[in-house]
Formats: C-alpha cells, sequence, structure tokens
C-alpha cells in the first residue's frame, strides 16, 4: 500500500479571520484536528466562544453600515464574486488535497467539489446581475415596486460531509444579495475554510465582509444564533441540532433556512433499464462516502425485479473500491471521524439483525487504521427497522421489495424524513404521478443526482425548512419592501370608508 499522502504547508494552527486580521480566540482556547486515515491531530483550531462571534459579528456590522458592499451596483459585486470563482478554480487540485486530507472524501470527487463551489459563486455573480423586480402599475394612478434590501450579517453554520462546497452554497448568494456574513465552519473539518480568506482579499472584497470564526457548535455556533446582530441564520446539518437551533432563535425572531437530514427513496419498477438504476443507485448512496444528504439510501424494488437487482447490486458493491482516499483509484474513502465511524458501525451491526446482509458488514480487509466502513448492502429490510428510518449518513444501505405503486409510495412516505427521491420507470405518467405525490422536496426521474442550480433545494418534513437555489437564496438574503407610489391626483383617506385596492 503506497504511504498516506500528507498535504505540504499544513499550517499549524486554525485562527479565526475577523475584520481582514487572522486572529486566535480571546481566551486562546483551541481544538484538536484529526486526519481521518490515521485518526491523529494534525493541527490546533482556534475554538471560537462568545467574545470571539461578538468580534466578529461587529467587524460584520460595521462593514454592513458602511455601505461599501451592500451599496455597490450588483454589477460590481458580481466582478468580484467572479473573481473568487477564477481563484477558486485556479487552485481546485489544492483545494481538494486539502478537503480530501480533512474529509476522507475520494480525490476524484473532491475535486469535483471544488469545482462546484467555484460554478456557485459564477452562478450567484450571474443570477444578481440578471435579478429584475416586480412593478405593478396602476396607470394614471399607482406604482407600487418592490425594493430589496440585504438582511445585514448572515450568521451560515455548515456542516462537515462536503465543507468547502457547502460553505461556497450559502456564501455566494449571501454576498451576492450584499449581506456581510461569519462563518461557522463544521469542527471535524475547519481545514479548506480558512482558504476563503486570502481569495476573498485578492478578489477585492472589501474587509469585515466576511468573517470566520472556527469552534465546537455548542460554543461558537450557539453564540452566532443567539446574537441580537445577526437577523438571518442558514444552518445546514443535522435535524436534531436543526431544531434545537430553531428553538434559540425564537427569542430574536430570525429568519431561517434549514437544510437537514435525509432518508431517501430510490424506487426501482419493474419496468426500468435496471443497468442504469443499478449504476445511478450505488452513486446515490456510496458517492460521498455515503456522507451525503441526498443519498439514496432506502432502495425500493418492485417484486419482479427484485432478486435480480439485489443479486447485481451486491455483486457490484462488493468490488467498489475502498482505500486511501488520496488514492485516484479510490471510490469509497475514510470516514470522516472515529466518533461517526462509531456511529455508522453501530447502525451496521443493528442492520445485521434487522436485514440479510448481502455485501459488507465491516471493516474492509487491508486497511488496519482509519475510518474505512466496506460498502454494506442489506436485502430484506422492513419498514419498521431502524437502518430503514434512520439516517445513517454512511456507506450503508437497505433494499425492500414492494408489489404496487401504492405499496412504494406508502414506503416511500413511511419515514420522518423527506429531503430527495429518485424514481426508475420507463413509464412516464407513473413517473409524473410518483413525482408529484412523494413526499420529498426534491425528485428525480432516471436521474442520479444531477444539479440544476436554478431549481430549490431543499426539503419537506423533518429534511428542512425554506428552500435556497436560484432566486429563492437571492429572496432569502434580501428583505424586499414593498414601496407604494400615488401618480396624479393624491388618494386621501377619510376615516369611516373602507380599505381601498388599487389593481
Ligand atoms: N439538507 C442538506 O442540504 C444537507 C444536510 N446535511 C446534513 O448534515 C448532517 C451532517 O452534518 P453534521 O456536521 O454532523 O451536522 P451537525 O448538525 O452536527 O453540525 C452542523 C453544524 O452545526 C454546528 N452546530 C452544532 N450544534 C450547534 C448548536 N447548538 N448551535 C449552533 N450550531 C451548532 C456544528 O458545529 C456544525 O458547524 C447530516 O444529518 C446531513 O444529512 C448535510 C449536507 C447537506
Ligand atoms: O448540491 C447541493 O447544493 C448540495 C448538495 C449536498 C450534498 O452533496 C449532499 O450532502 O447531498
Amino acid at each position: 500500500m503506497a504511504a498516506h499522502h500528507v498535504p505540504a504547508d499544513l499550517p499549524d494552527k486554525l485562527p479565526h479571520y475577523i475584520g481582514g486580521q487572522f486572529v486566535d480566540s480571546v481566551g486562546g482556547e483551541t481544538f484538536e484536528v484529526l486526519d481521518p486515515v490515521t485518526n491523529q491531530p494534525y493541527t490546533l483550531a482556534a475554538a471560537g466562544q462568545a467574545a470571539d462571534v461578538d468580534r466578529a459579528v461587529a467587524a460584520a456590522r460595521a462593514a454592513f453600515v458602511s455601505g461599501e458592499w451592500p451599496g455597490m451596483q450588483a454589477r460590481a459585486r458580481a466582478r468580484i464574486l467572479n473573481r473568487i470563482a477564477d481563484a477558486v478554480q485556479a487552485q481546485d487540485k489544492r483545494l481538494a488535497e486539502l478537503e480530501t486530507f480533512d474529509t476522507g472524501l475520494p480525490i476524484t470527487q473532491a475535486l469535483g467539489q471544488a469545482q462546484r463551489a467555484a460554478e456557485n459563486f459564477r452562478f450567484f455573480a450571474d443570477l444578481v446581475v440578471a435579478q429584475s423586480d416586480e412593478v405593478y402599475q396602476v396607470p394614471g394612478r399607482q406604482l407600487n415596486y418592490v425594493h430589496r434590501k440585504p438582511v445585514g450579517v448572515a450568521g451560515l453554520i455548515t456542516p462537515w460531509n462536503t465543507p468547502f462546497m457547502l460553505e461556497s452554497w450559502k456564501l455566494a448568494p449571501a454576498l451576492a444579495s450584499g449581506c456581510t456574513v461569519v462563518l461557522k465552519p463544521a469542527e471535524f473539518t475547519p481545514l479548506s475554510a480558512g482558504l476563503w480568506a486570502g481569495i476573498f482579499r485578492e478578489a477585492g472584497l472589501p474587509d469585515g465582509v466576511f468573517n470566520l470564526v472556527n469552534g465546537i457548535g455548542e460554543q461558537a455556533g450557539d453564540a452566532l444564533v443567539r446574537h441580537p446582530d445577526v437577523p438571518l441564520i442558514s444552518f445546514t446539518g443535522e435535524t436534531t441540532t436543526g431544531q434545537l437551533i430553531y428553538r434559540n432563535c425564537a427569542d430574536s425572531l430570525k429568519a431561517m433556512s434549514m437544510e437537514l437530514g435525509g432518508k431517501s427513496p430510490a424506487v426501482v419498477f419493474a419496468d426500468a433499464d435496471l443497468d442504469a438504476a443499478i449504476d445511478s443507485t450505488l452513486f446515490g448512496v456510496f458517492s460521498l462516502n455515503g456522507e451525503r444528504c441526498t443519498a439514496g439510501s432506502r432502495i425500493l424494488v418492485q417484486r419482479p425485479v427484485y432478486a435480480e437487482f439485489c443479486r447485481r447490486y451486491a455483486e457490484r458493491a462488493a468490488n467498489i473500491v475502498v482505500g486511501d482516499p488520496h488514492d485516484p483509484a479510490t471510490e469509497v474513502g475514510a470516514l470522516v471521524h472515529p466518533e461517526h465511524y462509531a456511529k455508522v458501525m453501530h447502525y451496521v451491526e443493528l442492520g445485521k439483525s434487522e436485514g440479510r446482509l448481502l455485501a459488507g458488514g465491516g471493516r474492509p480487509a487491508g486497511l488496519p487504521t482509519g475510518n474505512y466502513v466496506a460498502p454494506t448492502v442489506f436485502a430484506d429490510v422492513p419498514r419498521t427497522a431502524r437502518i430503514f428510518q434512520e439516517e445513517v449518513f454512511g456507506p450503508v444501505v437497505a433494499i425492500s421489495p414492494f408489489d404496487t405503486e401504492q405499496e412504494a409510495l406508502e414506503l416511500a412516505n413511511a419515514v420522518r424524513y423527506g429531503l430527495a427521491a429518485y424514481v426508475w420507470t420507463s413509464d412516464l405518467t407513473r413517473a409524473h404521478t410518483f413525482a408529484q405525490s412523494v413526499q420529498a422536496g426534491m425528485v428525480w426521474l432516471n436521474s442520479h443526482n444531477v444539479r440544476d442550480l436554478r431549481t430549490p433545494f431543499g426539503g419537506v418534513k423533518a429534511s428542512g425548512l425554506g428552500h435556497e437555489g436560484g432566486y429563492r437564496s437571492l429572496d432569502f438574503y434580501t428583505h424586499q419592501q414593498a414601496v407604494h407610489v400615488t401618480l396624479g391626483e393624491v388618494h386621501t383617506a377619510r376615516f369611516g370608508t373602507s380599505e381601498r385596492t388599487s389593481a
């Protein structure tokens, strides 16, 4: 086996970035960050406390109040966003190398995520320039229009599964809208977030517009959520964390967007193109190490093709290459952290009593250290099973049979989550009927997760609150104020008369 790759020039500490300066925590607190292949600490990150969040919010607030960034013309902001995209693209290989080292994601997939981060910035640069607003005219009487204003300091809280890309999915629309931001990245994977500072500065983003506070969720994240000068939180993470944040935001009535967990069904009807369905459902749960919110982690297969599907699927899963994340041949790398590894292994053991093990079921041979889990396939999993109901967030899939379309729908909807669904059938009427009945924020018909950034992204039920994506993101990061202008004769109101509408 090749020696484990450690990137050159790893920082010996990961500070905060506040008001254009890298700074330690006020009280000097730090925490260790682990390499998922060795589980050894490789650096120390600043552990932000309430005082550090206060400083970051004050810097962001000052940058907002100065008016330079929120007052800049959309085209000028877009030029900076495009320069950010260029810089991300220009260092995509270095970014992928660092992200792979920090997260354990396979290097080929981390490269794709780095490129997607650049795309997110380019997309929102284009969108903010193209944005138009509503105007309603009542000829000769009234003109009513919508005036957009950035909300102020946006609090952005992100998870560890594909950190740099998911940070960009919030940073790009927040900045495009004219907000200033405080980012709190996930504590398991803080390495790449510090790169934003240099990228933003070189692209011409004014100091104080972007601020970064590293730290533990219950400390730095909690202080951000409760801060009175932060009117908005965009959060991606686990459903239970989202519920807690929702409660903690109540006192200050913050705007909230929540992209939460999932247990998404991939439904394979007997008339489906089975080769394509097998390829895509393998990708759906084993790409990104299965640490993917939109993973199709429950596969429902119609009885006439069930046995063949299970046999072929398990054969393919058993041949997936698990190994060092930096090796370009690797398809499933190391899970992010020993705590997460223990959680996933717990579900693997549970699955052995809840379903029929077809592939995997433990550590792969020949990989003595690191958080490796063999791609694991369980068949005949009943709907009551915990591996059917609960998000594992690892390379573990539950397959269950169904007979009728109605039964497939009931099974698909029989969990508390509702993020994504995937449907495989050659009957387009059935595909659309199913898509419109399944409880999921996003549905892919005869496709794996191919994103169109213009469409809404988000879930229903326990998978989230609100949708980002396209104009919805710009809506979220702006207040939309209605301005009513009287034209011609001034409207006078007399007490006792009824309310009037103009059109
Ligand atoms: N729907 C979506 O778009 C996506 C959802 N996810 C979900 O994220 C989860 C995995 O990510 P994790 O990092 O484990 O989630 P997590 O909920 O543990 O942490 C997410 C972020 O919240 C912070 N946090 C934790 N407690 C907090 C608190 N009390 N107040 C404020 N912030 C707090 C953490 O430090 C981290 O930055 C999975 O459930 C996955 O499904 C991941 C990617 C996309
Ligand atoms: O495509 C997006 O905007 C978000 C994708 C999130 C993941 O890849 C995931 O965790 O599924």
